[in-house]
């Protein structure tokens, strides 16, 4: 990968505290070198340029590594591996699990697992209407408006877990149409270096009902 993008990797990950040893700075850049080279045959992803996706990838993902505690996480809907390979990356002891339909980018999720050397990633082709599994969190990234990422994957989360909602652009009306059994914990500004066109959030949800499970 080209210096600038190596730069911008190293002052973003700087910027958002996020520490890396020279390995996990190793797998970002090859992940970064293969999803662009994927890109030009696959359509992967529409962020076209390998600094664009330092950002809109690379660092946007790592924007919520301080909200993910696992042990088990599993990414809904995540298309060529965001948030939940890079989050896989920075965290060894995360068992994370990246779900889509798309069998071109699950076919994308396994080269990238398999070329970087992960052993703490699976990689499942599947609609999440028809998995079956628990996970004690459960993220996503522009997959589906927030009331339906909470139905589709209420099934899927254990108790006392917790739903990790990345928006960009969060309208009233999602928030409004939750279900009464779901609370939000909390609701995070995410500054992500690069990326200023969109307000970046986090919310972290849970079941009203599973409050004892939770420290
Ligand atoms: C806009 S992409 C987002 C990909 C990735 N999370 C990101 O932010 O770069 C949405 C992804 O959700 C997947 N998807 C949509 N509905 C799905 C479903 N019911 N089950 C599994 N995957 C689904 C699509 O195949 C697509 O790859």
């Amino acid at each position: 990968m080209t210096p600038i993008c190596e730069r911008l990797l190293d002052e973003g990950l700087a910027t958002l505290n996020v520490d890396v040893e020279r390995q996990q700075r190793e797998r970002l850049l090859a992940l970064l070198a293969l999803l662009h080279k994927w890109n030009r045959a696959y359509n992967l992803t529409a962020v076209r340029s390998p600094e664009a996706m330092v950002s809109r990838h690379l660092l946007d993902s790592a924007s919520v590594a301080f909200a993910v505690t696992g042990p088990t996480l599993l990414d809904v809907g995540a298309g060529p591996g965001f948030p939940g390979l890079v989050l896989a990356i920075l965290d060894p002891e995360l068992q994370v699990t990246l779900l889509d339909s798309n069998g071109k980018k699950v076919r994308f999720q396994r080269q990238a697992v398999m070329e970087l050397g992960l052993d703490n990633v699976r990689c499942e082709q599947v609609r999440v209407e028809s998995f079956d599994a628990s996970f004690d969190q459960i993220i996503s990234r522009a997959f589906a408006a927030l009331g339906d990422f909470i139905g589709l994957t209420e099934p899927l989360l254990a108790r006392g877990g917790e739903w990790l909602a990345m928006k960009g652009g969060l309208e009233a009306r999602e928030l409004e149409s939750l279900p009464a059994a779901v609370v939000v914990h909390q609701r995070l500004a995410l500054a992500v270096p690069g990326v200023d066109d969109v307000e970046r959030q986090l919310l972290r949800l849970g079941r009203v009902d599973d409050a004892e499970y939770r420290q």
